[in-house]
């Protein structure tokens, strides 16, 4: 793939690479970073070249009476207009330049209007996000719902304390993992994992590190269920929690959605889940789960990019088996400098999420070291 922006997107050094290239460096990257710690083989997840990103982003920069989609250059100095996005999902590729076409010949539509973000699910059901600064009115409303509606599709309108919803505000994605389909209701402006194709993958190595596990499994930062209800069929009981209200809202409709039943979600932070099993504090929010019914020797963690506090580390190192899930290979490396103080790593794995990028999703499991 070529990139026209001459360096100014900062895809354009990973480009030159070629997909494989890209991969083998940055895999040679994350292997010196991590050679203090773990020598063994990592398990490597690819991505596909093209067409993998089911989420993105993009500003909407005005250039006359023209709207343009564009994103920041490398540098921060200025922003470069987007004439193709060939890393979308073909969904949006083939929704996301008509639509800016309509966006330009719809009077008055455009006007404050500076981002659109996109979520799709793999069939097709696409939510798009349009942030303006400027009050959304009546005729905003009727001029989105014609558009909605020419395009079959979600819009979503945001400005300052203001959100209007054209059909419906979270798409369906369904994910093959393991033999089986599962659908998950995905939030609009929620945290919903970007590539997936690499995220089925990742499920797929994780629930095959829990294989010859038993008991029950706790799970901290779940999210909207996406790697939990794949793993309720490994354990007798699962018990997951989150900080997001919308998360957990999301979670317990995929747990109805897929029909599974042994799934205790509960919206908290990791950081008061210590204390709630700690007893240093008691939240209305754990009321009717039994905790001490719950056999825990296993649990997961896939913390947002700042990874895990010192607390949070603790409390993970009390489980005889970690599956840790890091978007971050800095933090993650601290983090394991941690818990391999009381835990062996069994087993490692890079996950290609963000091609062309410096990024790396990254699989550990840990296993308590004997003593
Ligand atoms: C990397 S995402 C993973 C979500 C989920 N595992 C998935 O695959 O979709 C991290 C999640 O942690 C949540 N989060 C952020 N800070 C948190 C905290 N202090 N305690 C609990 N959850 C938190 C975010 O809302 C987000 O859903």
């Amino acid at each position: 793939m070529e990139c026209r922006h001459f360096g100014r997107c900062g895809s354009c050094r990973w480009y030159e690479e070629g997909y494989e290239g890209q991969l083998t460096k940055k895999a040679e990257e994350i292997k010196a970073l991590f050679a203090p710690l773990y020598t063994g083989a990592f398990d490597i997840a690819r991505s596909a070249p093209e067409g993998y990103r089911a989420r993105a982003e993009f500003k909407v920069w005005h250039v006359g009476d023209t709207m343009h989609f564009a994103m920041n250059s490398i540098d921060r100095e200025g922003v470069v207009l987007l004439e193709e996005c060939p890393m979308v999902t073909a969904p949006i590729q083939a929704l996301m330049w008509p639509l800016l076409d309509a966006l330009n010949a719809a009077p008055g539509m455009g006007r404050k209007l500076f981002g659109m973000d996109f979520l799709a699910g793999r069939d097709g059901d696409i939510a798009v996000s349009m942030l303006y600064h400027r009050k959304l009115d009546d005729t905003w409303k009727a001029q989105a719902a014609e558009l909605a509606t020419k395009f079959g599709i979600s819009i979503i309108g945001r400005s300052r304390k203001q959100k209007e919803v054209i059909g419906r505000d979270h798409v369906i994605e369904s994910v093959d993992v393991a033999e089986r389909t599962y659908r998950f209701k995905q939030i609009e402006n929620s945290f919903t994992q970007p590539n997936p194709g690499v995220n089925a993958q990742m499920i797929g190595w994780a629930l095959q590190q829990f294989e010859g596990l038993g008991g029950d499994l706790l799970e901290l930062y779940c999210g909207a269920g996406n790697f939990t209800i794949p793993f309720a069929s490994r354990f007798d009981r699962v018990l997951a929690t989150e900080i997001s209200k919308s998360s957990i809202h999301a979670a317990k409709t995929n747990m109805e959605l897929n029909d599974v039943h042994n799934i205790d979600f509960v919206r908290m932070s990791a950081e008061e889940f210590v204390q709630a099993l700690d007893g240093v504090r008691e939240f209305n929010r754990m009321k009717g789960i039994d905790l001490p019914s719950y056999r825990l020797d296993t649990i997961f963690v896939d913390p947002p990019r700042a990874g895990m506090d010192e607390a949070s580390c603790d409390f993970a190192a009390r489980h005889e088996h970690i599956l840790y899930i890091s978007c971050n290979p800095e933090t993650l490396k601290r983090d394991l400098e941690y818990l391999t103080r009381t835990h062996r790593i069994e087993a490692m794995a890079m996950f290609d999420q963000f091609p062309y990028t410096h990024h790396m999703e990254m699989g550990v499991k840990l296993k308590k070291a004997a003593q």
